[in-house]
C-alpha cells in the first residue's frame, strides 16, 4: 500500500527546513519528473501545449517547457501572468533560452495543465471555466500537473475540471485525488520524485492507497486438511432470498469449506450449498442483512449475539438493533444511502447522500472515531475501508460493478474470508480488492456483468 496525505505543504516545508532542499530544487525535480515521463512515454509525439496559471503550478509548467523545448515543439500559454518569485525566475530562464510563447490556445499532441494546483482557493471565474472547457474539448493526450485544475483540496469540483489521462502529482499522493468525484478527472496517477526519496519525503499518515499486492488470496498451505479446516459460513437469507444465495455462492467460490444458507423456507440451492433453518452451532462466521427485509426481531437479535465474526449489510443499516454489536470486531458494508441511515441511528450525523458523497472520508472518520473496533467498508467508486484511526482506499472498482447483486457478492467474499479465519480488517481489504480486480478482469464489455460472471472471475484470480 502507498501513503496518502491530506496536504503536502508541511512535507515541502520539512524539506526546506530540515533537509536544506530549496523550493527551486524541489521544483526542478518536479518538472524533470514530468519531462522524463513525457520523453519516455510519448517520444513519438511532436507538439506540446503547456497551459500555466499564476502560481507555482504554473511555475512547474514553465520549467517543464524549458526542459522539453529542444526535444518537442513546445508552446507556453499563460492564463494569467505568473506572480510567484520562483515563477518569475522560471519565466526569465525559459524566455532567455528561447521557449515559444503562444497567445491563444492551439491544439497539440499533448496538453499539460499547469493552471491551478494545490493553491486553488476560490470558485473558478468564467475565464477559467471556458479555458478548461476548451482544453477538455481538444483531442490530445492530457496530463495534469499535481492535480487536474478545478479539483479543490477536498476533492470536489464546483463547475468544471481538467479531464486528465494522467495526473503527475508532486512528492506524494493526496487525499483530494481519491474522492469519488475526482475519479472521472484524474486518469492514471503517478507520483513525481522531488529530489528526495519518497520514504524520506513522506511522514506518518493514517491513510493508505491499496495496491494489487495487498490482496491476500485464501490459498491453501496444508495438504492434511478437510472442509472443516476452511470454515463454515452461515448466510442469513431473508425475504429477498436471491441476495443471500448470491452471497453464499460467492463465499463458496472464495474458499469457505462449508456454506449454509439460513432460511425457514426450503430453498432450491446448488447441491454444494447447504441449507439450515436456524444458525448452525459450528459456524465460524455469519453474513446477515442482505435481502433480509422483515425478519423476526428476536431471531435477528439472537443471531447477532452469537460469538462469531460477522459481516453485516443492507437492511440492517436501517435498524437500531445493530447498535448492540458495534463494540465488536465486525465488518459493515453499507452503500452511501445505507451509511447515511447508519450515521443517523448512531446519532453521529443526519445528512443527505449528497453531503455524504462530498465528504466521504470525513464521515467515515467520524464513524470510526466513535466505533473504533468496527471495520467499515463504504461502497462507492473508490471504496473506503476504515478501522479505528486507519483508512484504506481501493480505487480498482469501476462502473462494471454498478449492478444489483454486486454488493451481495462482496458480502459473500468478506464472509468467506471471515469464516476462514481472516481478521475483519484483512477480510474487508482482500475481499474488496478481489471484488474490484475480478470485475476489471471481466473482458466481455462494461455493461453486461452478472453476479455469476463476477463470482467466476473471483475464482480465476
Ligand atoms: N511548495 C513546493 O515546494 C513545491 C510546489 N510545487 C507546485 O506548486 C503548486 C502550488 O503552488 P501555489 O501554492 O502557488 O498554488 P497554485 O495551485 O499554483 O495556484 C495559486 C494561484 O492561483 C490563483 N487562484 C487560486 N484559485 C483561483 C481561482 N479560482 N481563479 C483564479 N485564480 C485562482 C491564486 O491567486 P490568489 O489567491 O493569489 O488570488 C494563485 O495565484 C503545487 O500544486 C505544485 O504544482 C511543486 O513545484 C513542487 C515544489
Ligand atoms: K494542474
Amino acid at each position: 500500500m502507498q501513503k496518502i496525505f491530506d496536504e503536502v505543504n508541511s512535507l515541502d516545508k520539512r524539506c526546506y527546513e530540515e533537509f536544506f532542499l530549496s523550493e527551486d530544487i524541489l521544483m526542478e525535480h518536479a518538472s524533470s519528473s514530468m519531462a522524463l515521463y513525457i520523453e519516455e512515454k510519448y517520444h513519438d509525439k511532436k507538439t506540446i501545449l503547456i497551459v500555466c496559471g499564476s502560481g507555482n503550478n504554473g511555475a512547474d509548467g514553465i520549467a517543464l517547457a524549458r526542459l522539453l523545448h529542444t526535444k518537442f515543439d513546445v508552446s507556453l500559454y499563460f492564463y494569467k501572468e505568473v506572480k510567484t518569485d520562483i515563477g518569475k525566475v522560471q519565466y526569465k530562464r525559459a524566455k532567455s533560452l528561447g521557449v515559444s510563447f503562444a497567445n491563444k490556445i492551439q491544439n497539440a499532441d499533448i496538453i499539460v495543465d499547469c493552471i491551478f494546483g494545490s493553491g486553488l482557493n476560490k470558485s473558478l471565474d468564467n475565464q477559467a471555466i471556458s479555458l478548461i472547457e476548451e482544453l477538455n474539448s481538444l483531442e490530445a493526450i492530457k496530463i495534469a500537473c499535481d492535480i487536474p485544475s478545478g479539483i479543490f483540496s477536498d476533492g470536489q469540483v464546483n463547475s468544471v475540471a481538467f479531464n486528465a489521462d494522467t495526473t503527475i502529482t508532486m512528492g506524494a499522493l493526496k487525499t483530494s485525488l481519491f474522492s469519488d468525484t475526482a475519479k472521472d478527472y484524474v486518469g492514471k496517477i503517478k507520483v513525481a520524485n522531488l529530489g528526495i526519496q519518497r520514504e524520506l519525503y513522506e511522514t506518518n499518515t493514517n491513510k493508505y492507497l491499496l495496491e494489487k499486492k495487498d490482496l491476500k488470496l485464501p490459498h491453501r498451505t496444508k495438504h492434511n486438511s478437510h472442509k472443516g479446516s476452511y470454515g463454515h459460513l452461515n448466510v442469513v437469507a431473508g425475504c429477498k432470498k436471491g441476495a443471500g444465495i448470491i452471497a453464499a455462492k460467492a463465499a463458496f467460490g472464495f474458499g469457505a469449506g462449508i456454506v449454509s444458507v439460513v432460511c425457514h423456507e426450503n430453498l432450491d440451492l446448488p447441491y454444494h450449498i447447504m441449507q439450515t433453518h436456524f444458525v448452525s452451532e459450528n459456524c465460524t462466521a455469519i453474513a446477515i442483512g442482505m435481502g433480509l427485509g422483515k425478519y423476526e426481531i428476536d431471531e435477528v437479535k439472537k443471531i447477532l449475539s452469537k460469538d462469531v465474526k460477522k459481516i453485516v449489510d443492507a437492511d440492517l443499516f436501517y435498524d437500531e438493533l445493530l447498535l448492540d454489536v458495534l463494540d465488536e470486531d465486525i465488518v459493515l458494508t453499507p452503500h452511501p444511502k445505507e451509511f447515511c441511515s447508519l450515521l443517523k441511528i448512531c446519532d453521529i450525523a443526519d445528512i443527505t447522500i449528497d453531503e455524504l458523497q462530498n465528504n466521504r472520508i470525513k464521515y467515515v472518520e467520524k464513524f470510526s472515531s466513535v466505533y473504533p473496533k468496527v471495520v467499515l467498508l463504504l461502497k462507492g467508486t473508490n471504496v473506503i475501508i476504515s478501522q479505528g484511526d486507519n483508512l484504506y482506499i481501493n480505487t480498482y472498482g469501476s462502473a462494471v460493478l454498478s449492478k444489483g447483486g454486486s454488493g451481495d457478492v462482496l458480502s459473500g467474499l468478506v464472509g468467506s474470508l471471515l469464516a476462514q479465519g481472516y481478521e475483519p480488517l484483512d477480510a474487508a481489504i482482500s475481499a474488496s480488492l478481489a471484488h474490484a480486480l475480478a470485475a476489471s478482469n471481466f473482458k466481455r464489455n462494461d455493461y453486461s456483468l452478472i453476479p455469476s460472471d463476477l463470482i467466476e472471475e473471483v475464482r480465476r484470480l
